[in-house]
């Protein structure tokens, strides 16, 4: 595969890789941690703190091509999440179309404590059922914590709707040996029953789960089998998604790979339900993401 020096310095280097005639991969190397980025999709595929296990989780069968979502990492559900229903209740398309557009590098910076990249995507009438003008800007900033912003400004001279999530898939030792015990007693809509407003306690992390919860505040993910919390913040979400899809319906999609769904859990700051963005009006959504070790 052709690679190409984006930026290298005493602190880090940024290689691009052509991984396909389409898809280019940034690979990214600091000492205090290794990353990796898709053009495609502006999507964060790898992160990995100095001396910690892979924070996010990637699928051995995620298909890298136009056109298809990447099963893990961090995906960009944007301008809307879930589904879309057209005026005859047809399912436009899930989660928006930013993870399925190509993306445009625009910056790169080293420090000493990080590397920060910044993407683009800008267009007009990218999707029949969202035609606006738009320009996004997503900041990473990789370092032993990851941050990570979308930014949009509305200049469109008329209002517009919006949803996303940064639709993380946590790396775990588990679902059955990990917890989000910040969650218990939320109140969240149940997308597995239908049942909205619900209230409980989850003792594991084991799908079928698939919950938007009515909160952003932090969130932790205890997971006892690597002794690690996962530490997850979000500012301009309104909900938190919590998804593992379990045995059943993993086994139905092509690309999880068999028992990946005992290797993840997705927490997902989002805006479920969206929003109206003024115009005028920014919208900046962050999430920062850090990884304490637990005593054994
Ligand atoms: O298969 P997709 O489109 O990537 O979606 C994966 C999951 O994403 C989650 O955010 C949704 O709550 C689930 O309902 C959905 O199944």
């Amino acid at each position: 595969m052709e690679k190409t020096v984006v930026k290298s310095t005493e602190y880090a280097n940024v290689v691009k890789v052509k991984y396909s005639e389409h898809i280019d991969i940034l690979e990214i190397t600091h000492p205090n941690c290794t990353a990796s980025v898709s053009l495609y999709a502006g999507h964060v595929l790898a992160w990995q703190p100095a001396n910690e296990k892979p924070v996010l989780w990637l699928s051995k069968s995620a298909q890298l091509s136009p056109g298809t979502a990447i099963r893990g990492g961090i995906p960009i559900c944007w301008p809307w999440f879930g589904p879309k229903l057209s005026a005859d209740h047809e399912n436009v398309g899930n989660h928006g179309f930013a993870r399925t557009a190509q993306w445009q590098l625009q910056q790169v910076n080293i420090q000493a404590e990080s590397v920060e990249v910044v993407l683009i995507l800008s267009g007009e009438n990218m999707h029949a059922h969202w035609p606006h003008a738009f320009e996004l800007t997503q900041k990473l900033v990789f370092s032993s914590e990851l941050q990570q912003s979308i930014e949009i400004t509305n200049t469109t001279g008329n209002d517009i709707e919006l949803g996303h999530a940064l639709h993380t898939y946590f790396a775990v030792s588990s679902p059955k040996a990990t917890k989000v015990a910040s969650l218990d007693g939320i109140l969240f809509d149940d997308k597995v029953t239908g049942k909205s407003l619900q209230k409980d306690q989850l003792d594991d992390c084991v799908g079928q789960i698939d919950r938007v919860y009515y909160d952003s505040s932090e969130q932790v993910i205890h997971d006892a089998g690597w002794h690690r919390d996962i530490i997850v913040s979000t500012e301009n979400s309104s909900h938190w998604v919590l998804w593992n899809p379990g045995k059943t319906v993993a086994e139905s999609m092509a690309d999880i790979h068999e028992g990946g769904e005992n290797e993840y859990v997705c927490l997902e700051a989002a805006d479920a339900k969206p929003r109206i963005l003024s115009s005028g009006q920014k919208k900046r959504v962050v999430q920062k993401i850090r990884v304490k070790t637990t005593p054994h």
